[in-house]
């Protein structure tokens, strides 16, 4: 764990003396758009044109956020266009490595050792935290986008030359919907989760586990009454929600201590991740020795001895109900 400060690599954990003990999570400062049209975004100076084999996504399959993007990238059919290099799921005083060992793949386009060397590739003098998922681009050389939401609405939309232009999980007409959703599962519990596992005082957690779990009950009560977070159809709402309850049993009830209730324990949230897992695809971007090796084994403020639960028992592939909607 650490930061560059003026393009200099920093071993330091997350600062939290200053916020009552809670958990901020800074906003990603790469924040361009690759479009179909090269046309820069509204209010950006850099355009960015969508081209088969152009782009390249820098990933973990530890990461909740990074695993947005490999989702949208299988379903929508984007492998042979935008092509991604898998960081070790061990990061330490040098953040996250390119230790092409167990799963990781290496860096595929420079060979480098370190994620900040990609960061100071793009910019010597990068001041900030360095985090998956990256967008890449290869022509330019520099990082297009580095937060998870964005990338996906780029994922989903500005390829579909190539891609697979039927599937379509921000539809102009979901949209309000989709986002009030995203606005209460992003920080209550995407984001929640950290902010009840890197609490540093009690009240900052406790403030984060009651809203987390407060916000896992809406949604239990709201897919007790349809198969998707937004009706009938499968939106981005629910790719959000889904890279955080895979982790949910297996690494935030332990290790974050989010344990009033397990996954398992919600009839319908526990049957909906099933469903959603098993979508086809889905399941291969589901890497969980890499998701526990990651939490149990790099953060040692949390868990210093590093040792990785076996347990527990969990199995994705189970049949579910969620049918019965329809
Ligand atoms: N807002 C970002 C957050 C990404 C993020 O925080 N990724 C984590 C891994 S799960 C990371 O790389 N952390 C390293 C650090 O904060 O130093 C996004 O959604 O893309």
């Amino acid at each position: 764990m650490g930061q560059l400060v003026e393009g200099k690599w920093h071993d330091v954990w997350y600062p939290t003396k200053e916020t009552g003990g809670r958990f901020v999570r800074p906003d990603a400062p790469w924040r361009d758009w690759v479009t179909a049209d090269g046309q820069p975004a509204p209010g950006r100076s850099r355009g960015f044109k969508a081209e088969p084999g152009r782009y390249h996504l820098y990933v973990s399959w530890a990461c909740p956020w990074a695993h947005r993007t490999l989702i949208f990238r299988v379903l929508k059919k984007l492998e042979e266009v935008i092509s991604v290099s898998v960081v070790h799921h061990y990061m330490g005083k040098d953040g996250w490595t390119f230790r092409a060992e167990d799963g990781a793949t290496g860096d595929r386009l420079y060979g480098s050792q370190f994620l900040h060397q990609i960061y100071t590739r793009a910019d010597p003098s990068y001041t900030g935290r360095v985090t998956v998922p990256v967008l890449w681009d290869r022509q330019t050389e520099t990082i297009v986008n580095n937060e998870s939401s964005e990338i996906i609405r780029m994922l989903n939309s500005a390829f579909d030359e190539w891609g697979d232009a039927s599937l379509d999980f921000y539809s102009k007409e979901l949209r309000a919907e989709i986002d009030a959703v995203n606005a209460l599962v992003y920080p209550a519990i995407n984001n929640g989760v950290y902010r009840a596992g890197f609490a540093t005082t009690q009240e900052a957690y406790e403030e984060a586990f009651r809203e987390l779990f407060a916000a896992l009950d809406t949604l239990e009560d709201r897919l007790s009454r349809q198969r998707y977070l937004v009706g009938d159809r499968i939106t981005e709402a629910d790719w959000r929600l889904i890279t955080t309850l895979l982790r949910f049993d297996p690494v935030y009830v332990g290790h974050f201590k989010c344990n009033l209730r397990r996954i398992a324990d919600y009839p319908n949230l526990s049957n909906f991740l099933r469903d959603l897992y098993q979508v086809p695809g889905v399941a291969g971007t589901v890497n969980m020795h890499h998701i526990k090796s990651h939490y149990y084994g790099s953060h040692r403020t949390i868990n210093p001895t590093g040792i990785v639960p076996l347990g527990p028992a969990l199995d994705y592939s189970a049949p579910h109900d969620r049918a019965r909607f329809g």
